[in-house]
């Protein structure tokens, strides 16, 4: 009997110990989806629920090294990319992702939930120069939007100008998510010309590690599946707006959201 081959997606981000973030949350979110799931890492955390205590790249070699492995042979529907740390690893990553030939979707982590750094200051100037312009969507918080572009967002009326400045950097889409603004989460999403507003129900739960590394690797999977990138980002979001729903205590700080939610009825 032979059997057919899921959609491959592949992550390219950093290692969370914890596993409620990062290649975990990824891995995580592909095989509740139904893709196969695959890692290079970038850099390995020391991390839990109450913060990040550490964390060290890998030699831009091994990242090289894993990219080959999986583009020379197995190949990819699409491709994720979180934490890359520094600007040597952003700038190896997006040489070779940009002839991929695959969707790619960039969450451009700066620091974790508990605001401990995920990349160093200057890398920054390469995340916009040379990730940004490979990215197919592109899926900052607001933190992350006034870090690229110096806009602030104080209010949703302020997303469409901040999806504006971020278009400006090279993605074919800006998806900005206004979860942390108050009121129901919105999301919005444009390619300049088609705007998108996803709205969800907020749930008032403080264990939401993850959430940004959960949504980007559901629309990398959803394109994956051959959505297009509104219908990607719409049910990227049902997933996880349910996730948070479900996201449950863990150590003594921020717990995980619940990749595993549709499974527990
Ligand atoms: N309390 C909440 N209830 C429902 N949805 C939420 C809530 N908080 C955030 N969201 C949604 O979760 C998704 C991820 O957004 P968020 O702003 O949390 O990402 P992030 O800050 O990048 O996360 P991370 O800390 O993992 O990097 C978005 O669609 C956002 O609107
Ligand atoms: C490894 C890793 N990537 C991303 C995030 C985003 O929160 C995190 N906390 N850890």
């Amino acid at each position: 009997m032979t059997v057919s081959s899921p959609p491959r997606v592949l992550t390219v981000a950093g290692s969370d110990s914890g596993g409620g973030a990062g290649i975990q949350a990824d891995l995580k979110t592909m095989l509740a989806l139904g893709v196969h799931g695959m890692s290079v890492i970038a850099a390995v955390t020391a991390q839990n629920s109450v913060g990040v205590q550490g964390y060290w790249e890998l030699p831009p070699e091994a990242v090289r090294a894993q990219l080959g492995s999986v583009l020379g042979d197995i190949g990819v529907q699409a491709v994720k990319t979180g934490m890359l740390a520094s600007p040597v690893l952003v700038e190896t990553v997006s040489e070779v992702l940009a002839g991929v030939g695959a969707p790619v979707v960039v969450d451009p982590v700066g620091v974790s939930k508990h605001g401990d750094a995920l990349l160093a200051p200057e890398a920054v100037e390469t995340v916009k120069a040379r990730l940004l312009p490979v990215a197919t969507v592109v899926t900052p918080n607001l933190w992350e939007v006034s870090q690229l572009t110096g806009v602030k967002v104080e209010s949703e009326a302020d997303l469409r100008k901040a999806a504006d400045a971020i278009l400006e950097l090279g993605p074919a889409w800006a998806l900005i998510k206004g979860g942390h603004l108050p009121g129901a989460p919105t999301d919005l999403l444009t390619d300049g010309t088609r705007e998108f507003r996803f709205t969800a129900e907020r749930h008032d739960n403080r264990h939401t590690h993850g959430t940004g590394c959960t949504l980007a690797s559901a629309i990398a999977s959803h394109l994956a599946l051959g959505e297009d990138v509104p219908s990607a980002v719409e049910k990227a979001k049902e997933y996880v707006t349910g996730a948070i729903a479900r996201g449950f205590p863990l150590g003594g700080g921020i717990g995980p959201v619940d990749h595993a939610w549709r499974w527990r009825g």
